[in-house]
């Protein structure tokens, strides 16, 4: 399974085409829009939210709502197009006023200078466009696909925030994925901490006042997932590094981890490995999940954890220093809007982008043309495996 994007931030639409999902699978446009409506929410977020209600169009591959096995195309409006025409239309340059409107003026944080270097554009309004986080919801309306693929198979997926700036959430080892879906879904911030939930908003505000800007911890749990998902044999093949190469792939995101990730470095083997158990019932088990459900590329059948850090958004109130391209001199730049935390949202971008990477997966190890054919597969292996 594959996917392509296209679209621009303030242009006409974002589109997705996604090659492969499998035949015969129920698809409704409401099982996307509950996934696109999610990443909208979430406190800090700035005016443009309020501008647009993301909804989408399927305009192939689906009848009658059921996958054909054709190439499916989704399409999100961008109703903020409406205020862009003149500066996002396809007409050429038509006079002075349009060229003062060039951006000229690169943000510290964001893709604006390395981007004009390299593609040769005087106007980083070319760079800024394709650059923004607007394109994550053509992500997510990807992955929510990816989420009706693994629902099938009983594999489900969640999100939620486990720290806004200096805030950290507590841990809930016990709590479901259920429970942990419902609390992440009411909270503002999408914590599963009710405890830490003001404090978050606190910081949040804060730095709004400030003219500044916060970032994050997110987590995303997958449950269901069989042992052997992935491979050892080949660097690309190993699904670890595929969904860390993934989630690193969303706009400010600058690092991920598995289960104890970065703080395997303060524990001996003895207090990091997940020993190995067995139960006819249910087969090989693990009574711990220290390394986040990976071993040599592989899922170990217990259920993913990983996480992911989103830096302070680039864009801010409070101007940095930075140099115009045109005049080489220094300037402090005064913004019109931006976000001043997008952790919540983005947790459900990552949701949506680890269970991309699970689905594709379970489709190149199982012959899925039909969705029974991966469902039967799928059922023949866990049994294998649980027996072996
Ligand atoms: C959901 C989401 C919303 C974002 N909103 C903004 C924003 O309002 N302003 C901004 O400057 N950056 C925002 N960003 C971050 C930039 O898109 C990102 O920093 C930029 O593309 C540069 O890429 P890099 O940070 O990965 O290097 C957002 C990111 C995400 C995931
Ligand atoms: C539009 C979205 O996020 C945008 C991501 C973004 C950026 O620079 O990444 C900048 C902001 O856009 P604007 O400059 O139009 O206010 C955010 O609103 C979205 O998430 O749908």
């Amino acid at each position: 399974m594959r996917y392509l994007t296209a679209g621009e931030s303030h242009g006409k639409q974002l589109t997705t085409i996604i090659e492969g999902v499998p035949a015969q699978m129920t698809l409704l446009k409401e099982q996307i829009n509950e996934s696109l409506i999610r990443r909208q929410g979430g406190y800090g977020r700035g005016r443009r939210m309020k501008i647009e209600k993301d909804l989408v169009e399927i305009t192939s591959g689906v009848r009658h709502g059921y996958t054909l096995g054709s190439p499916i195309s989704l399409v999100i409006s961008n109703d903020d197009f409406k205020h862009w025409t003149h500066i996002m239309g396809e007409e050429p340059v038509q006079d002075n006023a349009d060229i003062k409107r060039q951006i000229t003026k690169p943000r510290p944080g964001h893709a604006d200078l390395n981007g004009a270097l390299k593609y040769g554009h005087r106007d980083m309004r070319n760079i800024l466009e394709r650059s923004s986080a607007r394109e994550t919801a053509a992500r997510v309306a990807a992955g929510s696909v990816a989420k009706v693929i693994l629902n099938e198979v009983g594999i489900d997926v969640v999100s939620y925030v486990k720290q806004i700036y200096n805030v950290r959430a507590l841990d809930h080892p016990n709590m479901t994925l259920e429970e942990k879906k419902r609390k992440s879904n009411e909270s503002p911030v999408r914590t599963l901490d009710q405890e830490s939930e003001q404090a978050m908003m606190s910081e949040i505000d804060q730095a709004k006042k400030d003219g500044d800007s916060i970032g994050g911890v997110v987590e995303v749990h997958v449950e269901g997932v069989p042992a052997g998902l992935g491979s050892h044999v080949h660097y690309d093949r190993k699904l670890d590094g595929r969904i860390a190469g993934s989630v690193m792939s969303i706009n400010a995101f600058k690092g991920v981890e598995f289960g104890v990730g970065f703080d395997a470095a303060n524990r001996r083997g003895s207090e990091t490995h997940d020993e190995i158990d067995y139960d006819p019932e249910k087969g090989y088990l693990r009574k711990t999940n220290r390394l986040g459900g990976f071993e040599g590329g592989m899922t170990t059948g217990m259920p993913i954890i990983v996480k992911g850090v989103m830096k302070p958004i680039p864009t801010l109130y409070k101007p940095l220093n930075s140099i115009d391209i045109d005049t080489k001199e220094p300037f402090q730049a005064s913004i019109e809007r931006s976000d001043a935390c997008a952790v919540p949202a983005a947790s459900v971008v990552v949701e949506h982008i680890v269970a991309w990477e699970v689905a594709n997966a379970l489709l190149e190890q199982f012959t899925s043309d039909t969705i029974d054919q991966l469902k039967d597969e799928f059922q023949k292996y866990r049994e294998r495996i649980r027996q072996f």
